[in-house]
C-alpha cells in the first residue's frame, strides 16, 4: 500500500484560550482532490498552516509523504505548492517576473525554469497579461496569478486555501477546471472552501469540519448516505383524501408527508425507488398529478443534520 500524502493525528492547536483544532485527525491519499469544508472560523486555515509547519501546535503529529513535517523540512516543502487565501505577489514585478521569482525558489536550472514559467502562464491563461503589473489585473486574474506562483514548480502536493473567494464566474470555472487538470497530471490536491457546490463538483473526498473537529469524512455520496433525509419528492395534485395521505406515509422509506396548497411533499430516506413507489400508488388510486420533482440532499443538508446549523454564514 502506498504511503499517505498527509497524515494528521490528534492535532491540537490553541490560540490562548481558543481551541482552533481539537484532536483533529485526517489522512489524505495520493491522487485525491481532498476537500476541507467548513464555515468561517472552523479551523481550515489553521489545519493548512499546521500541515506546512508554519504554525507550532500544542499536540499531535503531522506527516507529509510519510515523514514528520518540521519548519526546516525544506526537501518536503519543495514538493508542496501553496495557494493561500490572501493574494501574495510582488507589486513591483510583472506577471512573468512574479511567476519566475516563485518558481526560482525551487527550480535552479534556468532553461527548465523558463519552460515551467511558460507552462504556468499557459495553464492559468495569462498569456496576454505576462507584462502586466499586478495592480492592472482584475480580482479574478490576480487570483490566477497567485495560483500560477504557487504551482509553477510542479509540486506533487498542492494546497489551495479558498482560491475562488470573490472571483468572477469565468475565473472561478477556469480555476476549478485547472485544479482538476493538475490532479489528472498527477498532483494530490487539498482544497479548502466554504462553498459546498465547488467542493461537491471537484473533490473526490471531503471532510466536514466545525469548531476544529472533523465531523464526517467520505465521498459526496457517502456523506449524503450518512443523513436521514435523502430525497424530497414534490408532486402537484388537485386533491388527496386523508386516507391516501396516510397510505403514502406507510410506503417504505417515507418518513414525512405533507399536503398543502395542492402540493404533496414526501420526505424519504435511503432507497433509490422512492419516486416510482409513490407514483405507482397514485396511479393505482387514479389520482391525476401535474409537475413532479425530486430534490436530492446537498452537502449543506449533511452539515445541517450533523451540526444543526447552515454551512453558509
Ligand atoms: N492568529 C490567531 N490568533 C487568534 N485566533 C486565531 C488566529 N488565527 C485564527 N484564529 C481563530 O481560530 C479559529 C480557526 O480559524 P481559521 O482561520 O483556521 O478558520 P477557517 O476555517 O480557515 O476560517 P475562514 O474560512 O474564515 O478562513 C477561529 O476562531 C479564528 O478566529
Amino acid at each position: 500500500m502506498s504511503v499517505p500524502v498527509v497524515e494528521i493525528e490528534n492535532l491540537v492547536k490553541r490560540y490562548q484560550e481558543l481551541v482552533a483544532l481539537d484532536h483533529f485527525n485526517l489522512t489524505i491519499e495520493e491522487g485525491e482532490i481532498f476537500g476541507l469544508l467548513g464555515p468561517n472560523g472552523s479551523g481550515k486555515t489553521t489545519t493548512i498552516n499546521c500541515i506546512l509547519a508554519l504554525l507550532a501546535f500544542d499536540k499531535g503529529t503531522v506527516r507529509v509523504f510519510g515523514r514528520e513535517m518540521r519548519p526546516d523540512s525544506y526537501d518536503l516543502k519543495r514538493q508542496i505548492g501553496v495557494v493561500m487565501q490572501n493574494v501574495a505577489v510582488f507589486q513591483e514585478l510583472t506577471v512573468y517576473e512574479n511567476i519566475d521569482y516563485f518558481c526560482g525558489l525551487y527550480i535552479r536550472d534556468k532553461a527548465l525554469r523558463r519552460q515551467y514559467v511558460e507552462d504556468a502562464i499557459d495553464f492559468v491563461g495569462l498569456n496576454d497579461f505576462r507584462k502586466f503589473y499586478p495592480k492592472k489585473l482584475s480580482g479574478g486574474l490576480l487570483r490566477r496569478l497567485n495560483i500560477a506562483c504557487g504551482i509553477a514548480h510542479k509540486p506533487k502536493l498542492i494546497i489551495l486555501d479558498e482560491p475562488t473567494v470573490a472571483v468572477d464566474p469565468q475565473s472561478r470555472n477556469k480555476i476549478l477546471e485547472g485544479i482538476q487538470e493538475l490532479n489528472r497530471n498527477g498532483a494530490t490536491i487539498i482544497y479548502t472552501s466554504h462553498y459546498m457546490e465547488e467542493v461537491e463538483q471537484i473533490c473526490t473526498r471531503i471532510a466536514i469540519m466545525d469548531k476544529g473537529k472533523n465531523l464526517a469524512i467520505g465521498t459526496t455520496e457517502e456523506l449524503k448516505r450518512m443523513i436521514k433525509k435523502s430525497e424530497i419528492i414534490s408532486i402537484d395534485i388537485l386533491d388527496l383524501l386523508p386516507a391516501q395521505i396516510a397510505a403514502i406515509r406507510d410506503i417504505k422509506h417515507v418518513y414525512e408527508v405533507t399536503f398543502e396548497h395542492h402540493c404533496l411533499k414526501v420526505l424519504c430516506s435511503g432507497g433509490s425507488h422512492n419516486l416510482p413507489h409513490i407514483l405507482n400508488y397514485l396511479q393505482e388510486q387514479n389520482v391525476s398529478f401535474g409537475r413532479v420533482y425530486s430534490e436530492l440532499p446537498t452537502l449543506n443538508d449533511v452539515f445541517l443534520e450533523i451540526t444543526g446549523k447552515e454551512l453558509r454564514d
